[in-house]
């Protein structure tokens, strides 16, 4: 294994400006590029870092960038990690993985791509954190009370998300974020707490990558035991759908999961009591979102009126003097963030939260029915997308994970329906946005429960 270089150079700086048009071209074709839909003006490098030593076969660079996209007056522009390789020509395994063909600059003549899909340059990132390296403004490290054993070899993960994924051996994960933001990230800080507490239903952070940019902390990526053989909750609900099998027994499975991990975060971090005036905001983050989402998707207009009512519904609860209880929460469950081990125990993966919301409000203490909410969507969509689903195989789901909950927890979440249509309604909102911006043929899916979530009165 080549160790890191300690290098950043200006030149760095030079290199990537040869690649502009190239970046420009290939960025907004990213499933996790967030500003789909607007043009891409120029670009910022924040922070260029050589990991290889120059003028080898290969030449690898570490490169956080910020893209400029209208209007810049609101937005100073999104920050994406990527790691760029640089290769005299690219081998047919790596075709995916193409950005482009150099012209000018000190890499003209080589062809320039993502460089996590190649096992090489995934590998060195390990042996970084492995060896806690240093290298300009990245800081490579570890947990001192887990080994990483060298020469585990890298896989990138075929699906392609928020961010990207390496498997090393089938035994480590390495996410690397892609649209990065400065601060705390929960991603890191949540599993981390939930270790502190000995959750088991979390995989441990084992390392991870910090930078110091600009006096200003980053956690780049996370590395976390795989765990082998999984498989996830929306694999394995569509699999049992298909079949015309039950799903009741892993729904109620996941309801305990879900109130385990609710109840070691409660112990872990703050909690806070929600009254009137806590509540006002809440409600006028939902009503924005709406506002925000009928501009972006028309389609939403006709069930305006309706989808409101669901956030006055429970601002007079809370005028009325109802209070309800907030805690750190996961941010965005979902059957996709659940892994089920072949032991049959379940995990929650991914605490980072909404990627489209902002970082400071994904950390602020949220009623638990948040979650429960994202969790009960989830099995709406799984009926929705599979034609042949038993008419009742959503609300036997929902019901199993409520009941599963409230047996870990002493608290079930059906008894505030008012709380819980707010937060499926906001949720719904949530979705038919990012479908209309990610998945358009998806958004059938949140759309129909729209016009449920519109016209019903949990009274
Ligand atoms: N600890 C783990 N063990 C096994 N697979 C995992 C683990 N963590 C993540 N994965 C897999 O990687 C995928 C992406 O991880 P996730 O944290 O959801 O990233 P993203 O933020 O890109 O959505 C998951 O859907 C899951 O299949
Ligand atoms: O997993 P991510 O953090 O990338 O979450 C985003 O993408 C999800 C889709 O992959 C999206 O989830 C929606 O689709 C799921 C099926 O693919 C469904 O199970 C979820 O209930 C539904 O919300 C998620 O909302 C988004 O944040």
């Amino acid at each position: 294994m080549t160790p890191v270089t300690e290098a950043v150079t200006p030149s760095a700086s030079t290199t990537l400006d040869s690649l502009t048009p190239l970046l420009r071209a290939w960025l907004p074709r990213q499933r996790w590029f967030a500003g789909k839909g607007r043009p891409v003006t120029g670009f910022t490098p924040v922070a260029v870092t050589q990991l290889l030593p120059r003028g080898g076969r290969l030449d690898l660079f570490h490169v956080l960038l910020r893209v400029h996209q209208p209007p810049e007056s609101a937005h100073p522009g999104d920050c994406y990690q990527l790691l760029i390789g640089a290769r005299e020509a690219l081998p047919p395994r790596l075709a995916p993985a193409l950005i482009g063909h150099v012209t000018r600059g000190p890499l003209a003549g080589r062809t320039v791509y993502d460089a996590l899909y190649d096992r090489r340059p995934a590998e060195v990132l390990l042996e970084a954190l492995r060896t806690r390296a240093r290298v300009g403004g990245l800081r490579f490290e570890r947990d001192p009370r887990q080994e990483i054993r060298p020469h585990l070899v890298a896989r990138m993960l075929a699906a392609e998300q928020s961010n990207s994924s390496v498997v090393y051996g089938d035994t480590f994960i390495l996410k690397l974020f892609r649209r990065v933001v400065p601060g705390v990230n929960p991603d890191l800080e949540l599993p981390q707490a939930l270790a502190r507490e000995g959750c088991p239903r979390v995989p441990a952070p084992t390392a991870w990558l910090r930078a110091e940019l600009a006096e200003q902390p980053y956690v780049l990526a996370v590395l976390q035991p795989f765990v082998s053989g999984a498989a996830d909750g929306w694999e394995l609900a569509l699999r049992e759908l298909a079949k015309g099998e039950d799903f009741t027994a892993e729904a109620r499975a996941l309801g305990r999961a879900t109130a385990e991990v609710h109840t070691a975060l409660a112990r872990a971090l703050p909690t806070v009591t929600l009254g009137r005036a806590q509540l006002g905001p809440m409600v006028d983050g939902m009503t924005e979102r709406l506002t925000a989402a009928v501009q972006a998707v028309p389609a939403l207009g006709p069930y305006e009126r309706g989808l409101r009512s669901a956030y006055t519904a429970l601002a007079e609860l809370a005028a009325g003097g109802r209070t309800w209880t907030a805690q750190r929460i996961h941010g965005d469950l979902h059957l996709g963030q659940c892994l089920r081990a072949p032991s049959g125990d379940w995990s929650l993966i991914d605490f980072e939260g909404e990627p489209a919301r902002p970082p400071a409000e994904r950390r602020l203490p949220q009623p638990t029915v948040r979650d429960i909410a994202g969790m009960l969507r989830s099995f709406d969509y799984a009926a929705c997308s599979v034609s042949s689903a038993p008419a009742r195989w959503a609300h036997d789901c929902r019901a199993a994970y409520c009941s599963g909950y409230a047996e870990v927890s002493g608290r079930d979440p059906r008894t505030d329906p008012v709380l819980l249509r707010a937060f499926e309604t906001d949720k719904a909102v949530y979705e038919v946005v990012y479908e209309a911006r990610h998945r358009p043929d998806w958004l059938p899916v949140p759309l129909s429960a729209i016009r449920r979530l519109a016209v019903s009165d949990p009274h």
